[in-house]
Order: structure tokens, then sequence, then C-alpha cells
């Protein structure tokens, strides 16, 4: 009789412990669909005592003795971070052991090595958990959409974010508030700066450009901004114009250049927006995520689904464990990314962007025009303006056409020194606006 496949679990947190339930719970199913039995042969973890529910003799501090054991054939890294993550991947690709994981943090660092390092020893390495949790959303763009052209993705990528806004904008709560429930919920990252500052966004953000454009993207090509500076005056003027405020993670297709890019570039940032409440995104509350993907023969896809917690996770790690499981017995090995296009990845400063700003101003002859004059010198076009209140306690509401994004950034420099402006009180990008 053929002997199980043997899974040496590295991690029991939120998402180490759901696919260990699964595992231990569904694996009559599981094994049917591989074809063979499926079992934990160990699960790597920091501290046992922590661990009651766990089998004491599948419990085990090294992480490193487990993965390169020699009854085990396929690794989960469910630990997250770089190091030692990165180390126990290459551990097992040496020993020729497939991995499955939920880490872009170390994919969007380090993904082109990684994937070298998988190719190199005929292993695979899948982590359709990495990006928007439960979403398929990884092996539709690697597989499904390869024979297409995509132009741009848009995506709420990030569900203790999404969790914070929507509590915002929906019950009045408190940013801290907010986080705290998020976390206890198991949506937030061990550091939750993490999902706050838009880290976590923007490293799903370079594993989708990647994918997408063929073309190696790092979190480091990603212009990030988070939500702490989202203010409640934000979230008002939003909904006053039919907005609601989202983080977004945008990978854009861009060609016809820019100065410093003539040829077809990449632009990948992740940052708070308004979008229309029209817009398909707009719907998108909780920790739930989805991605709208742009392409050139398929149009327009969304991807919908929970997009963090430790049970969804947990069903993508599952599905990418039986992929590998399936391929590792058909003595094959799933195709990595490709990186032929290797287009530029264009700055943010030179990628065109739509602005809503509200101005406090005095509401006297010639502060309209002279406000109108400063977004004329940085060549920035005004799409709409609505001046609410009179006398010294006028606001100004500005919506601009689309500008380069430094175009728009100086203008709001400029803007906080003039005489006539009392206050810049909201700034934000716009997306979706007709
Ligand atoms: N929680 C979520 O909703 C989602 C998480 N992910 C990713 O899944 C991974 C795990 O996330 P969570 O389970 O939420 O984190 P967690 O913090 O709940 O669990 C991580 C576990 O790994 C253990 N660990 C850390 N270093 C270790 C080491 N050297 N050896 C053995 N164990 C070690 C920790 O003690 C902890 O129990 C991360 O990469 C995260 O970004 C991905 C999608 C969703
Ligand atoms: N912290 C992440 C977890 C899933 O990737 C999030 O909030 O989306
Ligand atoms: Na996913």
């Amino acid at each position: 009789m053929n002997r199980p496949l043997k899974v040496a679990l590295l991690g029991c947190g939120t998402v180490g412990s759901a696919v260990l339930r699964a595992l231990q719970e569904q694996a009559d199913d599981l094994g049917a669909r591989v074809g063979r039995a499926v079992e934990v042969a160990g699960v790597a973890v920091r501290r046992p005592a922590h661990h009651p529910d766990v089998p004491a003799d599948l419990l085990t501090t090294d992480a490193h003795g487990l993965v390169t054991r020699d009854d085990v054939d396929l690794v989960v890294e469910v630990i997250g971070g770089i190091e030692p993550a990165r180390s126990l991947m290459l551990a097992a690709f040496e020993a020729g052991k497939s991995v499955v994981s939920a880490n872009k943090a170390l994919l969007a660092e380090d993904g082109v090595a990684l994937h070298a390092a998988a190719a190199k020893a005929g292993v695979d390495l899948y982590y359709e958990a990495a990006v928007a949790g439960a979403i398929p959303i990884l092996r539709p763009l690697r597989e499904s959409l390869v024979g297409d052209q995509l132009s741009r993705i848009v995506g709420i990528v990030n569900g203790t974010t999404n969790y914070i806004l929507s509590r915002m904008a929906e019950t009045g709560a408190g940013f801290g508030e907010a986080l705290a429930e998020a976390t206890e919920l198991g949506y937030a990252e061990a550091d939750p700066t993490a999902d706050v500052d838009g880290f976590d966004a923007a490293a799903k953000a370079a594993i989708l450009a990647s994918l997408a454009f063929h073309t190696p993207v790092s979190a480091a090509d990603v212009h990030r901004e988070g939500i702490s500076t989202v203010t409640a005056t934000d979230v008002a003027r939003a909904a006053e114009i039919g907005c609601t405020v989202k983080l977004l993670a945008i990978c854009e297709r861009v060609a016809n250049g820019s100065p410093t890019h003539p040829g077809d570039s990449v632009a990948v940032r992740v940052h708070p927006a308004m979008i229309p409440t029209t817009h398909p995104l707009a719907s998108v509350g909780g920790a739930f995520n989805a991605v709208f993907v742009e392409a050139e023969a398929a149009g327009q896809l969304m991807f919908y689904g929970q997009g963090a917690g430790g049970e969804p996770t947990a069903s993508a790690v599952l599905g990418d464990l039986v992929a590998v499981a399936r391929n590792r017995l058909a003595g094959a090995a799933g195709q990595g990314p490709s990186g032929y296009a290797d287009l530029a990845v264009r700055p943010m400063a030179e990628t065109p962007t739509r602005y809503h700003v509200s101005l406090d101003v005095a509401d006297k002859p010639g502060v309209l025009a002279a406000v109108a004059q400063e977004f004329a010198q940085h060549g920035v076009s005004i799409s709409t303006v609505r001046q609410t209140g009179r006398g010294d306690a006028a606001t100004l509401v500005i919506v601009t056409h689309s500008a380069p994004d430094a175009a728009l950034s100086a203008t709001i420099a400029a803007l906080r020194e003039m005489a006539a402006v009392r206050g810049v009180t909201s700034v934000l990008r716009v997306e979706g606006l007709q």
C-alpha cells in the first residue's frame, strides 16, 4: 500500500490552527481528492505549552529539523514574517519538498529568489492564501487569465483596514476601538501596523502586479500610504459627494510613457481613496476583500470573499496543499510566475491621480480665483468646485481632473502656504468618479 503523504505545519496561530483542524477533521475527503492519504507529520511552534489542543507527539520547537525530516513530503508555512520563514522554505526546497505559504510579506520581498530555488529543486511554491485570503485570485491570474492582456487591478485586499473604515463610516466607531475588534477577530497581522500603514496591502499589490503584468514587482516598488491619516472629516466629505473611503491597491499597466519611462510601464500603489458608492468595491464591507480586474478580452471581472480570518485563509491553504500533493504524486511541479515582460515601474510622482480637497477660506472676493490660479500654475485642471458656508467660515470643496501625482501634491503644499487659505482640512485621492 502507498504510504501517506506527510505534511509539516510551521506555525499554529490563527491560520495554522485552522489548517491543522481541517487536516484532522477532513482527512478522508482530502486524501480522496489527492489520491493518497495526507497526514500531519508535526507542528512547529515556539511555545508547546500554549497549544494544549495539539497532540503532544506532533509538537516540536525544531522547525528546521521538522522541515528536513525524511518522512516529510510537503511543508505549510504559516509562521509569517521574513526570518526564519525564508530559511525554512529554502531548506524545504533543498530537501525536495514543496511549500504552501500564506506569507505575503516574504513573497513580496523575495519572491523571485524563492521561486528560483523552488524551480531549481523541481518543487512547488504556492501561496493563494497570501492575497485576499479565501478568494481565489492568484491561480486565476496565473492560469485562467494568462492568455489575456491585463490592464488594471483595483482591490480591497486588507481585511483589517476595510473593517476599520467600515466601522468608522457605519457606526462612527473610533479608530482604536475598531482596530481592537479587528485584532480580536483574528484579522490583523501579528504587528497591526503592517495593516494600518498599508504594508500588508502593498505586499499583496506587488504579488498581484507581478502575476498580472509578467514583471517582477517587489514591495519596495509599491507606493504606500495607510489609513492612519484618514479622519472623520474625510469620511464625512466623501459621504457628501456620494462616495465612501476605502484603502485601495491599484496595479496598472501604463502605455505611452512618462518623462522618465517612455515605454510601457507598471504603476503600483496603495492608498486610501474616495470611491462612488455605486462602484462595485464600495459595498465591500467588514473584513471582506474584493479584487476588480480589467482585461482586454475578458473585460471586467470581480472576485469577492473573505480576505482574512483563520478558517477562510485555511481554505486557500488547503486548496494549494491538495494541488501540490497532486503534483507530487504526478512527479511534476506547476509553473511559477513568468517575468518575461520585465516592465519598468513608474514612480508615483508621474502616476496620474485625482484629488478631492477641502479648504477653509474666508468668503471674500478674489479668494476662489486665487485658489484656482494655484491649481492652474501647477498644471492641474479642476473638475468641480463647491462652496459651503459664508463669511469667515466658508469651505471650498474641489475635485480635480487627473494629473501627475507630484503636481497635485505640490498644489496642496502651495495652498497650505496661501494667506487666503485658513486650513486644508481634507485631502484624499478619488477613484472611479465620472
Ligand atoms: N490571519 C489572517 O487573516 C491571515 C494571515 N495570513 C498570513 O498567514 C501567516 C500566519 O498568520 P497568523 O496565523 O494570523 O499569525 P499568528 O501570529 O496568529 O500565528 C503565527 C504563529 O507562528 C508562530 N511562530 C513564529 N515564529 C515561529 C518559529 N520560529 N517556529 C515556530 N512557530 C513560530 C507564532 O508563535 C504564532 O503562533 C502570516 O504570514 C500572515 O500574513 C494570510 C492571510 C490571512
Ligand atoms: N492582516 C491581513 C490578513 C490577511 O491577509 C488582513 O487584515 O487582510
Ligand atoms: Na487568495
